[in-house]
């Protein structure tokens, strides 16, 4: 249905796809896999007419296109979800989900109308926001499925999904992997991309493998190809395992974070915990359960009504920018939080936090010292890109790599993260795991919630499960798997706040 041929982008002197080509037929979904870098983003850009190739091209129905944007592409069936989100905050659902022009009726637009074709679709991604809501104020989650329903509202032949299960919990990505099944079996064409491998594997009935912007594994049956395989074809060579954390060495004892019984309200019940230095801490539980808020509290991005944070300095985080100051960064896999300057160069980006805290009074390290420590980071971290490139340039996970190499930079105490590793390849997430785990061992603390049990299992030392705003269990040793952490966030719920 869908065929790309020979395509060819440069940028600058980055090879971003060399005659890269791939064909989507109905009814099937067709997954799309490679590292950081390796040019699926920029093959969904060409296909939507955002960015022209230098050659190759695009053909539907034996037809060539060339898009103008992706409002045309969706005009003849082609609609994409891209990875970045592009929803309208300040809009309400309903007008997120007729961007291109709401039904009409006698000329003026009709709410009925969008209630009775929305609500279908809605409901079929288990989703049930209030139509009138503005979708700033829904959850990550929400948002994500809701670019979803307003793609599957344009009635595509073809369905582009970028990293469509970045944002969501397990529960959720599950239902779109059924859905999507769904919607090929009615003859749709899928292109899937997405770096949870397992996932694929599950939803694709062929794969793509991309890496350095050529194909390597060229529309294979899933079911032909094993995991193994697919991240040796990915990475180029076997990847390494990640060891249990268990293994990882345990200082306990030095400077922690402590939380005592600690209330913001609405959000956390008497919240008492204390994270050591050389500690890895992992915080869960349901949507809206407090544990993204304890988070919160520890970056000063949440004040207590009553209790107390401590941070290892002895200080209260009296604001965000205080927590900083103090020594506490908090890295979020939220693609929009990610706090990149992205007119700004890599090695400016990296550098900016320890700046901030450092600066003040002191003279300007030369900026020759800066692009070297900020090279250093960026091997460390495998960022794909140029140390005096736009951050805007790199790809989407190299941003988020970025991130995590700017907080590096500024040798933090205490690391806060919320799905650091969302939307990262499969090679740098195990990179990342390893750093966290060198980072505890220097003694620093570290808490992090993830909606990725297994990122939990293998990482954490300890558990702490959240419902409703109060710790309701704590998981470590033998306790500390898969299972017993989704039991411990679903069951017996504590009283409600
Ligand atoms: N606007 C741009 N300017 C310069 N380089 C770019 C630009 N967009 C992409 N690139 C580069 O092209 C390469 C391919 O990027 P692309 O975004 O297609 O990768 P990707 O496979 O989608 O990665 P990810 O999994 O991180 O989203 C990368 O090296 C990236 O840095």
């Amino acid at each position: 249905m869908l065929v790309a041929s020979g395509l060819v982008k440069h940028y600058g002197g980055v090879t971003a796809l060399d005659g890269v080509g791939i064909t989507l037929d109905a009814g099937e979904v067709h997954a799309l896999v490679g590292e950081n870098g390796a040019g699926k983003s920029t093959l969904v850009k060409i296909i939507s007419g955002v960015v022209r190739p230098e050659g190759g091209t695009v053909e539907l129905d034996g037809a060539r296109v060339r898009f103008a944007d992706a409002r045309q592409a969706a005009a003849q069936g082609v609609a994409i979800v891209s990875q970045e989100l592009m929803t309208y905050d300040d809009l309400t659902v309903l007008e997120n989900l007729f961007p291109y022009g709401a039904p009409r009726r006698g000329g003026l637009v009709s709410t009925r109308e969008m209630r009775r074709l929305a609500e279908p679709v809605l409901a079929e991604l288990g989703l049930d926001p209030p139509p009138h809501a503005r979708v700033g104020e829904l959850p990550l989650a929400d948002r994500q499925l809701l670019e979803i329903c307003r793609a599957l509202l344009q009635n595509p032949r073809v369905l582009i999904l970028d990293e469509p299960t970045s944002a969501l919990p397990r529960d959720a990505a599950a239902r779109l992997a059924a859905v999507t099944r769904r919607l090929a079996g009615r003859g749709l064409a899928v292109l899937y991309i997405s770096h949870f491998l397992e996932e694929v594997m599950r939803v694709a009935t062929r794969v793509t493998v991309l890496r350095d912007g050529r194909v390597v594994l060229p529309g294979e049956p899933a079911a032909d190809v094993g995991l193994d395989s697919l991240v040796t074809a990915m990475l180029g060579q076997p990847a390494r395992h990640a060891t249990a954390a268990t293994a990882a060495p345990r200082r306990p004892g030095g400077a922690a974070v402590a939380l005592n019984g600690v209330t913001v309200p609405g959000r956390l019940r008497e919240v008492s915990l204390t994270a050591e230095g050389g500690e890895i801490v992992g915080l869960v539980g349901l949507q809206g359960s407090g544990h993204l808020s304890v988070l919160d509290a520890v970056c000063g991005r949440a004040r207590p009504s009553s209790g107390t944070v401590r941070l290892p300095d002895g200080r209260r985080p009296r604001s965000a920018r205080h927590a900083v100051t103090a020594g506490v960064a908090y890295i979020s896999g939220d693609r929009k939080g990610r706090g990149l300057m992205l007119d700004k160069a890599l090695w400016e980006n990296i550098t900016s936090v320890s700046w901030l805290g450092q600066g003040r009074g002191g003279l300007m390290p030369r900026r020759s010292r800066l692009v070297a420590r900020s090279r250093g980071h960026m091997e460390r971290l495998r960022v794909r890109g140029d140390v005096h490139g736009r951050a805007g340039n790199l790809s989407g996970g190299n941003q988020q790599k970025a991130v995590l190499a700017k907080w590096l930079d500024a040798d933090p105490a205490v690391l806060a993260l919320d799905d650091p590793t969302r939307g990262v390849d499969v090679g740098a997430r195990t990179e990342l795991h390893a750093i966290v785990r060198d980072l505890a061992a220097e003694g620093k603390v570290v808490m992090i919630a993830s909606s990725d049990l297994a990122e939990l299992v293998e990482l954490c030392h300890r558990v702490v499960v959240l419902q409703r705003g109060r710790i309701v269990d704590a998981l470590e040793g033998d306790r500390l798997t898969e299972p017993e952490l989704s039991l411990a966030m679903n069951a017996g719920f504590a009283d409600p706040l």
